[in-house]
């Protein structure tokens, strides 16, 4: 555990729990960062999913679900002197685009990190940005949810093990999203609309519904089974965050 000061702009970036009474931040991020992609489609698809299930499952902490994209916290190859994990302090980083994601990242109380896979492993975009930091991510809950053409498992196992390596607390289980044919991996690749919708809570996101229940509109929708192990993922990042 880090020595805690009050100067702000010496922000602790140790794994320090929110007091009981406040609102958890759970940051949802969009892991690649080329241009045109679809990564910000489907961890916007994963965010409506999670706020759905959140209407219908009470948790006992509250919390709030935040996008959290790369692209908007562009960082350079890492190019830090310091080694992030004997770093206590953002003031003690030498550049401000690692203080200001420290500052960001030690915001947030658990994450759910969106990646597809990018030749059998996940994308360097988001090892870098891991990279950067150590005590920010250290003991804070973690899920991953993969996509691609088979749904992109060899990413999530890879991306799994570096986060254990930040002594993260990581949900056994990654949710994989398969594109379901050609045609939509070709539309995912050029970043066009994949009509993507999040089931309503009269859908399976709920808790205990089975796939049944679900109308017919949303039974034929891209990743409706899916939903329901995002849901289950989601529900062990949540009891992690509440223990
Ligand atoms: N550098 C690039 O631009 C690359 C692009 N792609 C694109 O991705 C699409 C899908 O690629 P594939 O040719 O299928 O390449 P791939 O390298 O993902 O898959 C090749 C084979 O590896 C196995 N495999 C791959 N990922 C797996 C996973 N997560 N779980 C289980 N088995 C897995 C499957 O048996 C699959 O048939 C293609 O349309 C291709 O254009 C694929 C690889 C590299
Ligand atoms: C550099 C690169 C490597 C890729 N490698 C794989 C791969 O190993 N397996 C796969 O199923 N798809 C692969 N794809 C296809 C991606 O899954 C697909 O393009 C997806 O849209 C990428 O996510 P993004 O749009 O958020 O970047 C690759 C795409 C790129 C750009």
């Amino acid at each position: 555990m880090s020595v805690l000061t009050n100067s702000a702009l010496d922000c602790a970036v140790d794994a320090t729990p929110a007091p009981q009474h406040a609102r958890s931040k759970i940051g949802v991020i969009v892991c690649s960062q080329r241009e045109p992609r679809a990564g910000d489609q489907i961890a916007t698809f994963v965010l409506e999913t999670l706020r759905e299930l959140q209407k219908t499952n009470p948790s006992p902490r509250p919390y709030e679900l935040i996008l959290l994209d790369l692209k908007d916290h562009p960082l350079p190859m890492y190019n830090e002197p310091a080694i992030p994990s004997q770093i206590h302090s953002a003031s003690e980083y030498k550049y401000p685009h690692t203080r200001a994601w420290s500052e960001l990242i030690s915001s947030f109380q658990a994450f759910v990190f969106v990646t597809p896979q990018y030749n059998w492993g996940y994308p360097a975009s988001i090892k870098n940005a891991i990279d950067y930091l150590f005590n920010e991510w250290k003991g804070k809950p973690a899920l991953v949810v993969s996509y691609g053409g088979h749904g992109g498992g060899k990413a999530a196992a890879q991306l799994q093990q570096v986060l254990q390596g930040l002594d993260m607390q990581v949900v056994k289980d990654f949710v994989g999203l398969k594109f379901p044919d050609r045609p939509f991996l070709v539309k995912a690749a050029k970043g066009h609309d994949l009509g993507l919708q999040a089931a309503t809570d009269e859908g399976h996101v709920k808790a205990d519904a089975v796939i049944e229940s679900v109308d017919e509109k949303q039974k034929d929708a891209v990743w409706a089974k899916e939903t329901k192990e995002i849901g289950a993922a989601f529900r062990d990042l949540v009891a992690l965050l509440n223990s």
